[in-house]
Parts: structure tokens; sequence; C-alpha cells
């Protein structure tokens, strides 16, 4: 069974990601950039979600009209510190979500990601689960991610991120072929240190203006 990869080529995401690939752009650009593509992504993510019928009432009539059925049944984690970007902006379309939080950083030797953080939703087993983090590179960090989640036995588990490097996709699908991966572009491929050509660098470290 091969993973699932949906690519988001609305013409808004792809611009804001080719923003948010260059060198010149500020922390300040980048932040805000980011925030404005999470709301994008997540107006396509969420796509799917069921609606049900309730009663309401206009200024002119009562009707029955279409609301989210599970808005709180949704969940988004956030793979630190990255994820926080997409994390921020998607909970202002979804605000009644409730939020995970796993923090993992990767080895810059190994590659391997080290876990320091995991706290998320007690109740997460009636729950739909998003995974937000920017970069997926080797793969090892959503890979890791989605692997401890499944500890916690949520309903269903969807992958987000902006850029994809083959590599990390296939690593990730090798391990959770059930998981679809959203993203908005699949670049060429990594450099020697794991790094996503052409990427956009690290994407944490330019979303707080750490380095
Ligand atoms: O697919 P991988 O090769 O695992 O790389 C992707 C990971 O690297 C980045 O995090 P990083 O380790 O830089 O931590 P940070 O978010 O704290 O900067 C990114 O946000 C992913 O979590
Ligand atoms: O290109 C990359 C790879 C891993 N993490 C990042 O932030 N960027
Ligand atoms: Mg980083």
């Amino acid at each position: 069974m091969t993973g699932q990869v949906i690519t988001i080529d609305h013409p808004l995401v792809q611009h804001k990601l080719s923003l948010m690939r260059r060198v010149e752009t500020t922390t300040a650009e980048f932040r805000a950039l980011m925030r404005e593509i999470s709301l994008l992504m997540a107006y396509e993510v969420t796509r799917d979600l069921p609606l049900k019928p309730e009663p309401i009432q206009t200024p002119m009539a009562s009707m029955l009209a279409p609301m989210l059925a599970a808005e709180k049944k949704l969940v988004l984690v956030s793979i630190m510190r990255a994820g926080q970007g997409l994390l921020e902006g998607m909970l202002e379309l979804i605000p009644a979500a409730r939020v995970g939080h796993i923090g993992l950083y990767r080895d810059p030797h190994t590659l391997i990601p080290i876990e320091y953080y995991f706290k998320v939703p007690t109740d997460i087993e009636d729950r739909d689960v998003l995974v937000v983090d920017p970069m997926l590179a080797t793969g090892h960090s959503a890979t890791a991610a989605v692997l401890r989640l499944r500890q916690t036995c949520p309903k269903s588990i969807r992958f987000v991120c902006l850029v994809a490097a083959p590599e990390g996709i296939q690593h990730f699908h090798e391990q959770h072929p059930d998981v679809p991966i959203y993203t908005a572009a699949v670049d060429e491929g990594l450099d020697e240190h794991g790094y996503i050509l052409p990427g956009l660098g690290d994407a944490g470290d330019r979303l707080f203006g750490t380095r």
C-alpha cells in the first residue's frame, strides 16, 4: 500500500511559500507568511469535515443551517518548535479544536529525533488528529511523532507540512502508509546535512530568529 500525498497547489499557497523560501525574507515577514499560509492550508485540509444541519434564526426567518459536526473532536498536534507556526494559524480557523504538543529536535549529527515533550488530550481515542510541522526532510521526526501518537489510539491521523522531500515521504509512508500527507510542495531532495533542497532553510530558526 502506497501512502497518499496531497499537494496543495492553490496559487495563494504557492506564492506565499515562494516568499517564505527567499533568503532575504525577514523573521517578521516569515512569521506573518507562516500564519497566512497556515490559514490557507487549514482551509484545504478540512475540506471534507462533516457538516450537520442545526436550527438557527436569521433576521428574516428560521432555517436549518450547516454547521461543523465535530469541530471539538479535532486535535491539532504541533511538532515543536516549528510546528507552532502552522498551529497558531490553523487554530484561528478552527478555534474549538483541541491541541497537543510533541517536542522533538533532530540531533545534528545522527539526524535522529530526540523527544523532550509529549502532551495530548487525554480523551484522544474518539478524535481526529492533524499533525503539523512545516518540514518533512528525512522524515524521521514526523515518523517518530506519529508512532508516539499511535500509542494514544486516535481515531485518525493526517500529517500537514509545507515542504516535503521525496526521501521523507518514502520513509514516512513505509512506516505509516495509512496517514495521508498534505504538503504545499515536494522538493528535489536533501543535502548532506539532511536539509531540504531548495527548501527554505531551518524553519524553526527562521520562525523564531534563533540563527
Ligand atoms: O524530517 P526530519 O529530517 O526529521 O526533519 C524535519 C524536522 O526538522 C525540523 O525541526 P528541528 O529538528 O530543526 O527542530 P526545531 O523545530 O526545534 O528547530 C522540522 O521542524 C522537523 O521537525
Ligand atoms: O530543510 C530542513 C530540514 C529539516 N528541518 C528544517 O527546518 N529544514
Ligand atoms: Mg530547526
